[in-house]
């Protein structure tokens, strides 16, 4: 193994030795100390690509002080929120300590964050970023450094055009912030840098060495050439691996689908899992935190016996206590769905590819993951600490099949990472915001800025001049920018609609629903309203689609289909959209009648962690809504539309608004409080700790801390109480 570097032996100032050894490091990594070599970390912008676990984050804590001396502020910008919190939690321990003020900001899309000015450093990720900047904060100018953290993502289908123009937007706003990248090994690494103008390194060092194979029947052949047999006891060869010395220790297994990763850890539970204390302590966990999921229940089951499933679909507790009991090293087998391999950070000694096709929702059918991503999964394979080597291995059903995949898997190079933004549903979007925040641009302004892109560097914004052009038309068209004499000016809807972070088309089909919904609340027809405003949600393009099943589609009765826009106006493409609107509303209605999770699960198959995304999207498309239909003058639509937005938020009835502002109330709670008495925030702010405490669900501090909100909530609301 390369040695480590001593932190004596590297050109660093003294103040810095200091403080990374007080952070308990002697000794830099090799990537680490090539950055330090090199002199990167005091100045100029530079990309590090380097293998998942060899210290990225700590080279960009390094350089960043180096802007914090100086007082000026650092971003760290991620990906996923879940990354937020991670980064959050390993950087505030390093940079507490030392007096600056860490702040994660992740939520909220319409809000210039003003309040992050008092702070030092800023994790957020890329989304929540590119919102910020449409609002244009002050505090932007601040920032010295930049951390684009996983910048691999730019390649990613959906997200990656967002990563990209959050980027470019970011260095045409504060040219003269440090630029630091970190990156997965990828292979064109210097188109990267040259849009980043930065200097480029790349390290293949991994902190524990991995061995890469190919499995079928009872072979496993590693990429060295070695060959170890499995014994085939059983006729069940993932059974027969796992029983096997290479599999003795945690694994992980990646499946193509949710249903085979929640099947295939039944049956591994039932075949060969343990129970321990420590496996039935964390089941029991999992099945108090939520007793009404039915998936919930087998997760819960399975934990006991130490295996586990890890999904989008399960909720966001739930899926953190797993990740949890797999790092503590609780779960010993986990399987898992591909978003886990680009999300948290969950190293297993041997990572076992089971499917090396997924599905594709776009497509409608299996097809093969790219080189890179099964790359990303297999680097999980060794544990910092534990292993003294990590295992990767794919299966394969035939010896044709383990060729191929040798061939293309294991000695195959991964793909280049290709920009994205010639995805032209995310384009139309990011040229109206860089119309919104400049204010006013001529077509070649808005080319001049689109040249800061990887996509100019890899391919030229010359190739898409026409699609530019019949993007910028359909906003004038549609009333989102004023053209006069070439120069392009956002309306005030289009202003708003950049900065509420929605797509172009959701805000113009708000508008044009705007009197028809207008027309029917004050017929008082509030039954109608909701339906139709909950199907045509389900069209806009920014609300994750729901899963429709063929009894859906065959029970469907036509006559609840009920729109605000009239059929010719919405974007079906087929009959499934139609059946999908009504499920949409149905869905809705029942969370917002405050059914419980588990109920809604068992009767429309919507698993808690869908559910979650898609109530989070419609409350935040309900707030845009309201917002839209304000700028029309439709006062007391838009009033209604805020409820309906906390209502979809929370999962309410009308009578809940008011207590579900106070700190850790959630539905369950909430309707507890008012059945017991507690009907507003008045009467909670008169009670005793001890009334409260009656109420199933509240213990002690809860109690105290939610008198204490409800009380300042009040001195707050009357000014007289005011200071
Ligand atoms: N020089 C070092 N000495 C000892 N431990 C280190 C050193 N550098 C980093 N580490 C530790 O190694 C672990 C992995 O580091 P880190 O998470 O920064 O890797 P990374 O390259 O950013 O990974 P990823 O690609 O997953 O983001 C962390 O626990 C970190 O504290």
């Amino acid at each position: 193994m390369t040695p480590l570097i001593r932190i004596e032996d590297l050109p660093l100032e003294d103040n810095v030795r200091r403080i990374i050894s007080s952070w308990g490091i002697t000794a830099l990594y090799p990537p680490q100390a090539e950055v330090i070599k090199r002199g990167l970390h005091r100045s100029g912008n530079f990309i590090l690509a380097s293998a998942t676990a060899s210290g990225k984050t700590l080279i960009a804590e390094i350089s960043s002080l180096y802007s914090l001396f100086r007082g000026e502020k650092v971003l760290y910008v991620v990906p996923l929120r879940a990354l937020a919190s991670e980064k959050y939690s390993e950087i505030s321990n390093h940079l507490e300590p030392l007096g600056y003020k860490l702040r994660i900001s992740v939520g909220d899309y319409d809000s210039s964050e003003e309040p992050l000015s008092s702070y030092d450093v800023i994790i957020t990720t890329y989304e929540k970023l590119d919102s910020i900047i449409r609002h244009s904060p002050s505090w932007l100018k601040d920032v010295g450094a930049v951390v684009f953290d996983e910048i691999h993502y730019v390649g990613t289908v959906g997200r990656g055009a967002i990563v990209e123009m959050t980027i470019a937007k970011f260095m045409d706003s504060n040219p003269t912030a440090r630029r630091i990248a970190l990156s997965a090994t990828i292979t064109n690494l210097e188109e990267l840098a040259r849009w980043l103008e930065a200097e480029h390194i790349s390290s293949s060092w991994r902190p524990v060495p991995l061995k890469t194979g190919v499995f079928n029947n009872d072979t496993i052949l590693f990429d060295n050439g070695d060959i170890i047999k499995v014994d085939n006891k059983e006729d069940d060869d993932l059974i027969n691996l796992l029983r096997s010395d290479i599999c003795s220790s945690q694994t992980l297994i990646f499946c193509g689908q949710r249903k085979t990763a929640v099947n295939l850890a039944v049956k591994l539970a039932n075949k060969i899992g343990e129970r321990s204390k420590e496996t039935e302590e964390l089941s029991r966990r999992i099945a108090e935190a939520d007793p009404y999921s039915s998936m919930h229940k087998v997760l819960s089951d399975v934990v006991a016996k130490g295996v586990a499933f890890h999904h989008a679909g399960l909720s966001h507790e739930i899926r953190s206590m797993v990740e949890e009991g797999f790092r503590g090293r609780v779960i010993r087998i986990l399987t898992a769905t591909p978003t886990l391999a680009a999300g948290v950070n969950l190293p297993a000694r041997t990572v076992i590819i089971r499917d090396h096709k997924r599905y594709d929702q776009e497509v409608g059918f299996s097809t093969e993951i790219p080189v890179f991503e099964i790359k990303q999964m297999m680097g999980r394979a060794g544990r910092p600490l534990y292993d003294e080597r990590g295992y990767g291995i794919i299966m394969a059903k035939s010896k044709r099949e383990a060729k191929i995949i040798i061939d293309r898997y294991i000695k195959g190079i991964p793909e280049p990472i290709a920009s994205r933004l010639n995805d032209m549903t995310q384009l139309r979007a990011q040229i109206l915001s860089v119309i919104a925040m400049k204010g006013q641009i001529d077509m070649d302004g808005l080319r001049k800025f689109l040249s800061r892109t990887l996509f100019s560097v890899q391919i030229g914004v010359d190739r898409i001049r026409s699609a530019i052009k019949s993007i910028v038309e359909f906003l004038a068209k549609n009333g989102l920018i004023e053209v006069d004499d070439g120069i392009m000016v956002p309306t005030t809807l289009g202003r708003r609609t950049s900065e509420l972070y929605i797509d172009p088309v959701s805000a113009i089909m708000m508008r044009n629903s705007v009197n028809r919904a207008s027309s029917l609340l004050s017929a008082k027809k509030i039954d109608e309203l909701e339906s139709s405003l909950f199907q045509t949600l389900s069209f806009l393009p920014d609300m994750p689609p729901l899963g429709v099943t063929k009894g859906e589609v065959e029970s469907f009765v036509e006559e609840e289909f009920n729109t605000l826009l009239p059929i010719e106006k919405l974007p079906i493409g087929s009959y499934i959209d139609v059946v999908r609107a009504v499920k949409s509303y149905y869905v809705l209605k029942s969370w917002i009648e405050e059914m419980r999770e588990g109920e809604i699960e068992r009767r429309f198959g919507v698993e808690p962690g869908d559910l979650h995304r898609f109530v989070e999207t419609a409350s935040w498309m309900l707030y845009s809504f309201s917002e839209v239909s304000k700028l029309c003058g439709k006062k007391d639509l838009a009033k209604f539309l805020l409820e309906e937005s906390m209502r979809v938020q929370y999962g309410i009835r009308k009578d809940l608004i008011e207590l579900v502002k106070l700190e850790g109330i959630g539905r369950v709670r909430a309707r507890a409080l008012y059945r017991s008495g507690f009907v507003s925030i008045r009467e909670i702010a008169r009670a005793k700790p001890e009334d409260l405490m009656k109420v199933p669900g509240i213990g002690e501090v809860l109690a105290k801390r939610i008198i204490n909100d409800a009380k300042r909530r009040i001195s707050y609301a009357d000014p007289s109480n005011r200071e």
